[in-house]
């Protein structure tokens, strides 16, 4: 609830929570729009679980990918070079249809005496990937959640990802899919270390 009330300054601007209530009410209305009957058996149920399975779907609106990030190392040996963490999977809607995205995320970032735990960046990629999204604007919020967290000497974040709204309905082009980047820090000024970040994503071998 916190990540819904924080945009909004003033108290009175809050929106009002619509109850279970309502939202399975919007469910029937949409089950009517497309032509069923809310009240056939195989459906009375549905608008629960709609209801039920959005609470999952969009669960980023009621975390802090920045709390989750909170928690990092120091006891490194000395490890200042790149930390990737390649093809974490994640499933999000997209803005504008309310229909999925599945892609894969790469994040990587260069420690500046400070590690994070790994599973911590897939948390936040999914807390991210669990509100309403477009692709650009994700790939933008993992990247400066990390560098607003960790401050690191840099973030690269790579998203390639299917959009569900481009393949079943629209242009209809399956397969087509997306890629964005974000850099900061050294991986934006230097483009060795962005070079290096994308051979370490194809593989290994030379630069
Ligand atoms: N930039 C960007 N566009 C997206 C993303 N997800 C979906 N879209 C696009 O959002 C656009 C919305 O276009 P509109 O013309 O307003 O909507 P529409 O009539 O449903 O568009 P069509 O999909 O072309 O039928 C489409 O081009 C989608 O492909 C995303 O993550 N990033
Ligand atoms: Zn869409």
């Amino acid at each position: 609830m916190d990540a819904v009330v924080k945009k909004f300054a003033r108290e009175d601007d809050v929106p009002h929570q619509p109850t279970k209530k309502e939202a399975e009410d919007a469910v029937r209305t949409l089950l009517r729009y497309i032509g069923e009957d809310p009240d056939r058996e195989g459906l009375l149920d549905t608008p629960a679980r709609v209801v039920k399975s959005y609470r999952e779907l969009f669960s980023g609106y009621h975390d802090s990918a920045e709390e989750v990030l909170g928690r990092m190392f120091e006891e490194v040996a000395g490890y200042d070079d790149i930390v990737m963490v390649r093809d974490i999977p994640f499933f999000s809607h997209c803005e504008h249809h309310m229909v999925p995205i599945m892609g894969k995320a790469h994040v990587a970032y260069l420690p500046d005496g400070r590690v994070l735990g790994l599973s911590k960046i897939a948390r936040a990629v999914d807390i991210f990937a669990k509100r309403l999204q477009t692709q650009e604007a994700m790939t933008a919020q993992i990247a400066k959640a990390i560098d607003d967290t960790l401050r690191p000497r840099g973030v690269a974040v790579l998203i390639e990802a299917d959009h569900m709204c481009m393949a079943m309905r629209g242009v209809k082009k399956l397969g087509a899919s997306t890629m964005t980047t974000t850099f900061t820090g050294a991986f934006k000024k230097d483009p060795r270390e962005q070079a290096r970040f994308m051979s370490m994503l194809r593989g290994y071998g030379p630069l």
